[in-house]
């Protein structure tokens, strides 16, 4: 799984003590990266001491990760519910709204994220931030990449199609579209950019995460600290 920035001890920490939430019987969304992997991990090895667990993965990455520690899968349509959603996130503010899509995986996490009934944060402090100021990942669809780019600067942002490291050309998401790292700067209200960049047509999904979040743990040398929305 691609690691970011950020002690991984501290990951560990996050990812762990959130998998403790979970309890028998439950349906857990499963979050992409380096640290929703350390629930991952946690929750296989609770699998392996007899806890009764199904996940909905939310990539490629945290589906192959699952089957590799041996936590069961579910897909996302066959559930009536999801009980607690354990994922990552590029940057906290204050008041819990994010910026996910590192990865390139937001589109699918929110999804899963905005349907289960407690989304939980796992993080370490330097994605810990007063107002969120990181580019905005944005997936689009291929062929929309040129008038997605024109609306994004109509917004006072700047786009940049994200490139592979390993291969010539853009990167392409797990669901076959491309992503435009949008900077637009400081975001005193993403609330309204989200609106704003939701309704462009040619926009699969935005990496804002507005008014989902219920709660972020943070790992820190001594401990996590939780942080739960008003
Ligand atoms: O697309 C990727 C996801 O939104 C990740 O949850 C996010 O990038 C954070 O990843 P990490 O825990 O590796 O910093």
């Amino acid at each position: 799984m691609k690691t970011s920035g950020g002690s991984d001890a501290a990951k560990r920490r996050a990812g762990e003590h959130a998998a403790d939430l979970v309890t028998d019987g439950d349906v857990v969304g499963l979050g992409t990266g380096s640290t929703a992997a350390h629930a991952i991990r946690a929750l296989g090895r609770a699998v392996d001491a007899g806890l009764d667990v199904q996940g909905v993965a939310t990539s490629y990455a945290s589906r192959d990760l699952a089957r590799e520690v041996g936590l069961p899968l579910v897909e996302l349509g066959a559930v009536s519910r999801i009980d607690l959603a354990i994922d990552g996130a590029d940057q906290v503010s204050d008041d819990l709204a994010l910026i996910k899509g590192g990865g390139a995986a937001h589109a699918r996490e929110k999804v899963v994220d905005a349907a289960a009934a407690r989304f939980v944060v796992v993080a370490d402090p330097s994605k810990e931030t007063a107002t969120l100021d990181r580019s905005v990942p944005v997936e689009v669809l291929p062929d929309a990449r040129a008038t997605v780019r024109r609306a994004v600067r109509d917004l006072d942002g700047e786009p940049t199609l994200r490139a592979a490291e390993r291969k010539d050309g853009p990167v392409v998401t797990d669901n076959g579209n491309l992503v435009l790292d949008c900077d637009f700067g400081a975001l005193p209200d993403p609330g309204s950019l989200a609106t704003a960049l939701a309704t462009t047509p040619g926009v699969v999904a935005h990496g804002l995460f507005v008014d989902l979040a219920d709660e972020v743990h943070v790992g820190h040398a001594d401990g996590v600290r939780v942080r739960a929305r008003d």
